[in-house]
């Protein structure tokens, strides 16, 4: 048994779990989403250049990823800071911040707003998807790469004596790389070591969750204390999901607030509203997963900030709740969403 079993670990330290709270399992408080910029439509180039107006409003929610300056959430930390304080007075007490090693993680940015907020907020290690990892990255052995994440859990991370306490996002594309397949394997072990919960960014297919879970179980993860993010863009038939859900994964609807038309990374996407996510979750439960499911926002760019009209970092707890509690899911269970199966996950074994 290690010290930090039986516990969870902030960017402040180790933490009894009943003093989580509510739990976002993914989001972000500062990051850089630089890697992942789409060309705007054509002809809207010029809105692109400046598009933090009123009136463009509905542009940037449509094209979010469109505009170099909306993708750099690091620039916003006083704007952070504020919404972490109207968190807490919602009754939010935890936020997983999962910026891993290609998104421009900074640690001692969270630990200021963890000491500034009241706000426990948990980090996350290991790395972003391929296009993000460096030449070194991409030769290291899978030995190499568990050292490093664990000691980013167990010493801190980025030549800081900050702590991770979480595996996570890993980040996979579709088809997973070589790099990525090395990564899943190295988070495997690295849990293994540590008995600690990891997160994944799965590839944008439906055959993308499973086959992540089939890699980490090969190399002896423990599925139960793993989250798979990213399913409200990634697996839309009913049928698909229950079989996803019965390889034992929470299950995280963490896009709630994002509403667009084009999901310009996989046009193929009809990227649901709130209400739709609101009746998959309402769906999963009368399944029987309700100790499984875990919800967030995953604000990665600055146009989803209160301070640019978004809906920001109390959304769900304030308007999502209210709706899930219209739509069947009962408070019990809505407390077992937000509070139970976070803290369950994020307790180190
Ligand atoms: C930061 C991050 O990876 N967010 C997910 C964006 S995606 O469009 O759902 O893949």
């Amino acid at each position: 048994m290690s010290q930090l079993s039986g516990k969870v670990q902030t960017v402040l330290g180790l933490m009894d779990p009943d003093q989580l709270g509510r739990t976002m399992t993914h989001e972000h408080l500062t990051m850089s989403f630089e890697c992942c910029y789409f060309p705007p439509p054509v002809g809207d180039e010029a809105v692109a250049e400046n598009p933090f107006h009123m009136r463009h409003m509905h542009w940037l929610r449509q094209n979010p990823y469109s505009c170099h300056e909306n993708l750099l959430l690091q620039q916003e930390t006083s704007a952070v800071r504020d919404e972490l304080l109207v968190y807490r007075k919602a009754g939010g007490g935890t936020i997983v911040e999962n910026t891993t090693t290609g998104l421009d993680r900074d640690l001692p940015t969270l630990k200021q707003l963890a000491k500034e907020t009241g706000v426990h907020i948990i980090a996350g290690a290991g790395y972003y998807v391929d296009c993000t990892h460096t030449e070194a990255t991409k030769k290291m052995s899978v030995e190499k790469l568990t050292d490093i994440i664990v000691s980013e859990v167990l010493h801190g991370a980025d030549g800081t004596d900050i702590r991770c306490g979480v595996i996570g996002e890993i980040g996979t594309g579709w088809p997973i790389t070589e790099s990525e397949t090395k990564v899943l394997r190295a988070a495997a072990h690295a849990q293994t070591q540590l008995g600690c919960p990891v997160i994944i960014h799965p590839g944008r297919n439906p055959a993308a969750p499973a086959e992540v879970v089939r890699i980490l179980q090969e190399a002896g993860g423990d599925i139960s204390k793993t989250v798979m993010s990213h399913l409200d863009r990634t697996i839309f038939d009913d049928g698909e999901l229950l079989e996803f859900a019965k390889l034992g994964s929470y299950l995280e609807y963490d896009l709630f607030g994002t509403e667009m038309l084009n999901y310009p990374y996989n046009m193929e996407v009809d990227m649901p509203s709130d209400c739709q996510r609101v009746k998959t979750l309402a769906f999963l439960v009368k399944e029987g997963y309700e100790d499984k499911i875990v919800v967030a926002h995953d604000i990665h760019t600055k146009n989803r900030l209160t301070k640019y009209g978004g809906h920001g970092y109390s959304h769900i707890l304030k308007n999502i709740v209210p709706k899930m509690l219209m739509r069947g899911i009962s408070q019990h269970q809505v407390d077992k969403i937000l509070i139970d199966n976070p803290k369950r996950w994020l307790t180190f074994k």
